[in-house]
């Protein structure tokens, strides 16, 4: 293991040399610097906005490492360690890091499950989670836990005021004691009499042990911290020191002149003093040594344990998700008086809208959430699994419940007047719906694993859904090799059809010799099987997604794919595309 040999102290916490910053299209974020700072301080990191004090603070914990120069943590390269190092470090960025859904005690219990070794008996769990919430006054004795006031253990995350809930994004992090803690900007949304007895809590931490460094706008917070690095504009670094000597070094008289006058170019440069140093190394390219996964399984079962009690804690939203079959299943009952194309049609839509929808908030909602345990130690596929496993749970629901509406509907209607008429048969039904959904699942988790914002996934999902309206061959055939091509790739397109095909199947399986086809085609009263002469193709004849001419001329490829297997491995073709995708669209988010 290389240890840094040219460490001068052995107390220093953290020991950048000769960094850079540069972000694409040459866009500096840091000049060269170096920076000391040693073990249980408490740091304050100020300059005016953009001046690139998260990009500091990233660079230092491994977040987005810097382009060139070296950090030690602990007297460890950041770079060759970081798999080590990583279990030293807690970073709370400026979003939190927790479910608003779940207890405090219970995001406390699964980032103990997520974080700890494998096996970390439950009392001890219990043990730190006091401990933390104790540090940070958290505990039930500081917050007066009076009569009919719930323990903080037992209150939502949701519940929790916007300086309590910083403080439990701090105690996640606390749970794996790190030596280490960068907290970017915590005190932005806190109210002064929060703040203290907030900065009072970290002060007490670092004496305890734990060099803190946080970023801070606010002047009043220097009142609690032993250092000040304060950044000029376009990240150069213009003062390390104490905090009361601050406006003394820049012959100012208070904090907000310091500010001003580092916002001014000239100024600044006149200010920075560039590293003595050379860079140790030149790492244009770092690459973290990390992403080596904890036990995939453990992390698959705590994750999807974690992801399905925030969804069964999220009542109403659970609510919306299962009165949707219930409503579009109402609403396709009382359109259609028969079973014909259109509900085959319907129903293929609402199992890929049903996916789509479930899902297109479930990453980029949490994005913060996920990155932060990404830097620590989440794998990604046990990522996606653990989202697919919980959304198709879910999908199942709805697809039994829609099936369900559907099948009794037409059941009953055609008992009483179509009695040739009715979807058959259930479970089958069910089966392959359920895996159009959990196919259309995967197409909301890209959507959401590569938009960087909520708003823009829900811009994108009625694009993403209209070819598969459009191409399902029910508005129009399928008429030219292009548009063919491009129905390959919608779901709508294998929904539909494979559906249809289905049922098809379905009746020329049938024992019952007085068993019906079930759309009649051309003929109201229906065919009989012992005198169809279609073969019980009245499904597909009536979605008749082909101009069959077109194919004997060669202009369509159509008749390669003329049977149910085909059009479940398309499906689960395009699923295994779509995995592949969330898994490029996430591993993307790597900072490096
Ligand atoms: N991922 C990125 N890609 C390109 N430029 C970036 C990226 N992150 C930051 N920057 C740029 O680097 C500069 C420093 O940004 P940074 O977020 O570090 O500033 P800051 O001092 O933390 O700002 P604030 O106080 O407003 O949070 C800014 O000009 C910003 O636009």
């Amino acid at each position: 293991m290389p240890i840094n040999t040219n460490m001068k102290e052995k107390d220093l916490s953290i020991q950048a040399i000769g960094i850079t910053k540069k972000y694409p299209k040459n866009k500096i974020g840091l000049q060269p610097l170096s920076l000391e700072i040693k073990n249980k301080s408490f740091v304050a990191l100020m300059g005016p906005s953009g001046c690139g004090k998260s990009t500091l603070l990233k660079c230092l914990n491994g977040d987005n490492p810097a382009t060139s120069g070296e950090v030690y943590i602990n007297g460890l390269s950041l770079i060759d360690n970081y798999d080590l190092v990583k279990k030293s470090i807690g970073y709370v960025p400026q979003d939190d890091i927790i479910h608003r859904e779940l207890s405090v005690y219970k995001t406390l219990f699964y980032a103990a499950k997520l974080r700890l070794p494998d096996g970390t008996p439950k009392e001890e769990i219990d043990i730190r989670i006091n401990k933390v919430l104790k540090s940070l006054k958290l505990n039930q004795h500081d917050q007066g836990n009076q009569q009919g006031q719930k323990d903080i253990k037992d209150k939502k995350v949701k519940e929790l005021s916007g300086g309590q809930r910083k403080r439990i994004s701090i105690a996640v992090e606390l749970l794996t004691e790190p030596s280490i803690l960068f907290l970017d900007e915590p005190t932005s949304p806190l109210d002064p009499e929060t703040i203290d007895s907030f900065l009072k809590s970290l002060r007490d931490l670092a004496q305890e042990g734990t060099t803190i460094i946080m970023v801070t706008h606010k002047p009043e917070d220097l009142n609690y911290v032993d250092e000040v690095v304060f950044l000029g504009v376009k990240g150069h670094l213009v003062y390390k020191g104490l905090p009361n000597k601050i406006t003394e070094h820049f012959n100012v008289d208070s904090i907000i002149e310091v500010y001003s006058k580092m916002s001014d170019l000239e100024k600044v440069k006149k200010n920075y003093h560039p590293p003595k140093e050379d860079s140790h190394s030149l790492n244009l390219n770092p690459k973290l040594n990390k992403r080596r996964p904890d036990s995939s399984f453990q992390q698959l079962y705590w994750l999807a344990k974690r992801y399905l009690n925030i969804k069964l804690n999220d009542h109403s939203n659970l609510l919306l998700l299962l009165l949707q079959p219930i409503i579009i299943g109402g609403l396709v009952s009382l359109v259609f008086s028969e079973f014909r194309i259109g509900v085959i049609f319907l129903t293929a839509i609402s199992a890929i809208w049903f996916g789509v929808s479930n899902s297109a908030k479930e990453i980029v909602s949490e994005l913060p959430i996920y990155k932060r345990e990404r830097m620590y130690n989440l794998n990604i596929n046990t990522y996606i699994v653990s989202k697919l496993l919980i959304l198709s749970l879910i999908a199942l629901i709805q697809v039994v419940v829609f099936v369900a509406i559907i099948y009794f509907n037409f059941k009953i209607n055609a008992i009483t007047e179509f009695p040739e008429t009715y979807l058959r048969p259930f479970w089958e039904s069910v089966g392959f719906l359920f895996m159009i959904s959990c196919s259309a699942t995967l197409i909301g988790l890209f959507l959401s694993s590569y938009f960087s914002n909520t708003e823009k996934v829900m811009t994108v999902v009625p694009i993403t859904l209209m070819p598969q309206i459009m191409l399902a061959g029910v508005m129009t055939k399928l008429d030219t090799r292009f548009i063919e091509i491009l129905s390959f790739f919608t779901l709508g397109r294998w929904g539909t059809e494979g559906f249809a095909r289905l049922q098809d199947t379905y009746f020329e399986n049938s024992a019952i010799e007085t068993e019906s086809v079930l759309i009649p085609e051309f003929n109201p009263d229906g065919y009989h099987k012992n005198d169809c002469k279609c073969e019980a193709s009245g499904a597909l004849n009536q979605l008749g997604l082909y101009d069959e001419s077109l194919i004997d001329k060669g202009v369509l490829i159509g008749g390669a794919f003329n049977n149910l297997a085909t059009n479940v491995l398309a499906v689960l073709i395009l699923s295994f595309i779509m995995y592949l995708l969330i898994f490029i669209s996430l591993s993307k988010k790597d900072s490096i």
